[in-house]
C-alpha cells in the first residue's frame, strides 16, 4: 500500500489529472492550482523529501527536470516562462512527503517567492 496520496496516485489507487507518465515518473495537475498551469512531477520511487535524495537517485532527478521541460513545452509555457520548485520540509510548506517538482506558469511569477 502506498503511504502518501502521491504514492497512491502513482499506483493508480487515487485518481488524478495525469498529463505525463513513464516507467519512472508521473505528472499530474495540482488540485489547488496557484497559476493557470500548475503541474506536479513525481518519481514513482517514494522519496519523502529532497534531503532523502541519494547519489544513486541522480539519474532519476535528472529525468524529473527533463520531464518538466517537456511538459512546459506541451503546456505552451516554455517560451513565455515558468517556475519549477521543490518545497523541502515544514518551513517551506511541504505538505505531501513524496518528493515532487512543481511547475507553475501561465502568469508572471514574483521574486523573491514568499
Ligand atoms: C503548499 C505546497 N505544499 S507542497 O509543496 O507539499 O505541495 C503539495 C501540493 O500537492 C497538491 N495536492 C495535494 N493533494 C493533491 C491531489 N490529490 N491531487 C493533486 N494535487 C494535490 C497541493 O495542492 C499542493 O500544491
Amino acid at each position: 500500500m502506498s503511504d502518501t496520496i502521491f504514492g497512491k496516485i502513482a499506483a493508480g489507487e487515487v485518481a488524478a489529472d495525469i498529463v505525463y507518465e513513464d516507467d519512472d515518473l508521473v505528472a499530474f495537475r495540482d488540485l489547488h492550482p496557484q497559476a493557470p498551469t500548475h503541474i506536479l512531477v513525481i518519481p514513482r520511487k517514494p522519496i519523502p523529501t529532497l534531503n532523502a535524495v541519494q547519489p544513486e537517485d541522480a539519474e532519476l532527478i535528472g529525468k524529473l527536470f527533463l520531464a518538466a521541460a517537456k511538459i512546459a513545452e506541451q503546456e505552451g509555457i516554455a517560451n513565455s516562462g515558468y517556475r519549477t520548485l521543490i518545497n523541502c520540509n515544514a518551513a517551506a510548506g511541504q505538505t505531501v512527503y513524496h518528493l515532487h517538482l512543481h511547475i507553475l506558469g501561465g502568469r508572471p511569477m514574483q521574486w523573491p517567492p514568499g
